[in-house]
C-alpha cells in the first residue's frame, strides 16, 4: 500500500480485512515491520480515538511515534501560497510539512472541512497540499470529505459481529442501515461519505442510507446504496444501525430545521433484526441516541473504537512492510 487516503488505496478490501483480523488475533507478531521506523501524526483538529489508537497501533508494531497538534503546539502556520508573512502567521506550511516528513516514515494527517466553500472542501485542498509536500506516504486521520480508518474499523466490527469470514460466500447478506440523526452543530460529511464509499463496495452487505430530504450525500459516495427517507421503514430487519449526523451537502454546511424525531431510541431499535447500534464517537447522548440504547448490549460503539487500533495497525503495517 502506497498511501491511505480513501478506499481506492486498497487493492482488495477482503484481503485487507483478513489481514486486520490476523493482526488483531496476534497483535505483537509484526514487530519487525515497525522496528526503527517512525510514524508522525499531525492534527489540525481535535481527536481522542484517532490520536490514541494510532499511537497504540504504532507501539504494537514497535514503531516510534510523535504527535503534533498544529497551531497549538507549533508555530502558527501560513497556508496561502505567495503570502507576505508580516502578520500573525509564523511558519509556512511548505517548510513545516517538508521538515515533519523528514522526521518520519509515514505521516498521518487530520484536516477537517471549513464547511464554507464546498469546492475547497470537496477538492481536499488542505489535505492534498500536505500530501503534495510530504516526502513520505500519507495516511488520512480524517480529511474534509473522508475518514477511511474509521470506515475500515467499522468493517472489521461488522465482520466480527456478523460472523463473516473473509473469502467465504455468505448465505444471506447483512443489512446495514446508516441513519442521519440530529445534532446541535453543523458537522462534516466525512464519516458518512466514507462509510458509504466502503460499504457500497462490500458484496456481503445490503446497504441503506436513510435521511430527511435535503440531507442527501454526494451521490458519488452513495452510488450502489439504497436511499430511503422513512427512518422506521429503513430500520426494519436491520442487522446494524449506523447513526451519524451530517450537515447538508446540497445547501452546503447548513443545518435545515428538522424533526428531533430522528434520534435513535430503543423503540426504533426494536424494529430491527436484533440490530446492533454503531457510532464512530464522540456522540451527543440523548440527541443523536438515547441513553437506553447506548447503555444496553445493543450498542457496540466501544468495540468499534477498539477496532480503530487494528485498522490503523493494519494500514501502517501494509505501508511499512514495503519500506
Ligand atoms: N472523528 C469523528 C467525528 C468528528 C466530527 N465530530 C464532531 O465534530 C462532533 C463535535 C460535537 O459533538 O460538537 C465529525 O462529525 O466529523
Ligand atoms: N471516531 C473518531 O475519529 O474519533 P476522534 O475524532 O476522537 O479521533
Amino acid at each position: 500500500m502506497k498511501q491511505f487516503t480513501s478506499v481506492y488505496d486498497v487493492e482488495n478490501i477482503d484481503e485487507l480485512l483478513k489481514t486486520a483480523l490476523e493482526i488483531k488475533a496476534n497483535p505483537f507478531a509484526q514487530q519487525e515491520v515497525g522496528k526503527n521506523k517512525t510514524i508522525g501524526l499531525i492534527f489540525f483538529n481535535p481527536s481522542l480515538r484517532t490520536r490514541l489508537s494510532s499511537i497504540k497501533a504504532a507501539y504494537n508494531l514497535s514503531a516510534n511515534v510523535w504527535v503534533l497538534n498544529a497551531g497549538a503546539d507549533s508555530w502558527t502556520l501560513e497556508m496561502a501560497d505567495g503570502a507576505v508573512m508580516n502578520g500573525d502567521t509564523q511558519e509556512h506550511i511548505t517548510e513545516a510539512i517538508k521538515v515533519m516528513s523528514a522526521y518520519c516514515d509515514v505521516l498521518g494527517v487530520r484536516t477537517f472541512p471549513k464547511l464554507v466553500d464546498r469546492d475547497e472542501d470537496y477538492n481536499e485542498v488542505m489535505f492534498n497540499k500536505v500530501k503534495g509536500l510530504s516526502s513520505v506516504p500519507v495516511v488520512s486521520l480524517e480529511s474534509a470529505t473522508l475518514h477511511p480508518l474509521q470506515s475500515f474499523a467499522d468493517l472489521i466490527t461488522i465482520a466480527e459481529k456478523s460472523g463473516y469470514t473473509p473469502g467465504e460466500k455468505s448465505a444471506k447478506k447483512v443489512k446495514v442501515v446508516m441513519t442521519w440523526a440530529p445534532h446541535p452543530k453543523r458537522l462534516p460529511q466525512a464519516v458518512p461519505n466514507s462509510f458509504a464509499q466502503w460499504f457500497s463496495k462490500v458484496d456481503w452487505v445490503d446497504f441503506t442510507v436513510v435521511q430527511p430530504k435535503g440531507y442527501e450525500l454526494d451521490a458519488k459516495f452513495t452510488d450502489g446504496a439504497t436511499i430511503e427517507y422513512d427512518q422506521e421503514e429503513a430500520l426494519k430487519d436491520a442487522d446494524f444501525v449506523y447513526a451519524k449526523n451530517w450537515s447538508s451537502y446540497e445547501n452546503y454546511g447548513e443545518v435545515i430545521p428538522q424533526d428531533k424525531d430522528w434520534q435513535v431510541t430503543m423503540e426504533k431499535m426494536d424494529l430491527t433484526n436484533k440490530g446492533k447500534f454503531m457510532h464512530c464517537l464522540p456522540v451527543r447522548r440523548n440527541v443523536v441516541v438515547a441513553d437506553e440504547v447506548l447503555d444496553s448490549d445493543t450498542s457496540i460503539v466501544i468495540d468499534e473504537a477498539t477496532n480503530r487500533i487494528f485498522s490503523a495497525q493494519t494500514v501502517f503495517h501494509e505501508i511499512l512492510k514495503n519500506k
